[in-house]
């Protein structure tokens, strides 16, 4: 099983940072939640720190972990690990994504998400409905 990080980025209007995969990725054109695969050696943390600098040439800071979601694709299984986290510095640039949104919660459930997502974006909405 592939074990992938990926970071629900939250910003001060309390927006949630979406990300389209291109066309050439696996799970083409589905909305995820930015990270990717760790590497050995290296903490989920410093994977998910990593990746979003990789892939959005930004820096982030982890607020929170949420439970880790088991998928079995079709052909694939993935142990997707969660972060809550924050912008902190960078100039945001796409490095390998079609596009990307800042989405409201009421907005979040519009996309078309990668299967996997979809339990963490509900796990994160309960718990923010929770706060409010
Ligand atoms: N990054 C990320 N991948 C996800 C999510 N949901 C989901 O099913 N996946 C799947 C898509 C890919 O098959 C796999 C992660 O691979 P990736 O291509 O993003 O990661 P990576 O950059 O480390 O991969 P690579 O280019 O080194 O092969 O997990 C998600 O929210 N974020």
């Amino acid at each position: 099983m592939i074990q992938v990080t990926c970071a629900l980025i939250v910003d001060d209007q309390n927006r949630l940072f979406a990300a389209q995969r291109s066309e050439s990725m696996n799970l083409p054109l589905k909305w995820e939640f930015p990270g990717g695969k760790i590497e050995p050696d290296e903490t989920t943390q410093e994977c998910l720190i990593r990746e979003i600098f990789e892939e959005l040439n930004i820096t982030i800071k982890i607020v929170k972990d949420l439970p880790t979601n088991i998928h079995n694709y079709p052909t694939f299984a993935i142990a997707l690990i969660p972060f809550v986290c924050n912008y902190v510095s960078g100039e945001l640039i796409l490095k390998e994504h079609a596009q990307f949104k800042w989405l409201h919660k009421n907005e979040l459930l519009d996309l078309d998400w990668a299967e996997a997502d979809i339990p963490i974006l509900h796990h994160y909405l309960n718990l923010i409905n929770a706060k409010s």
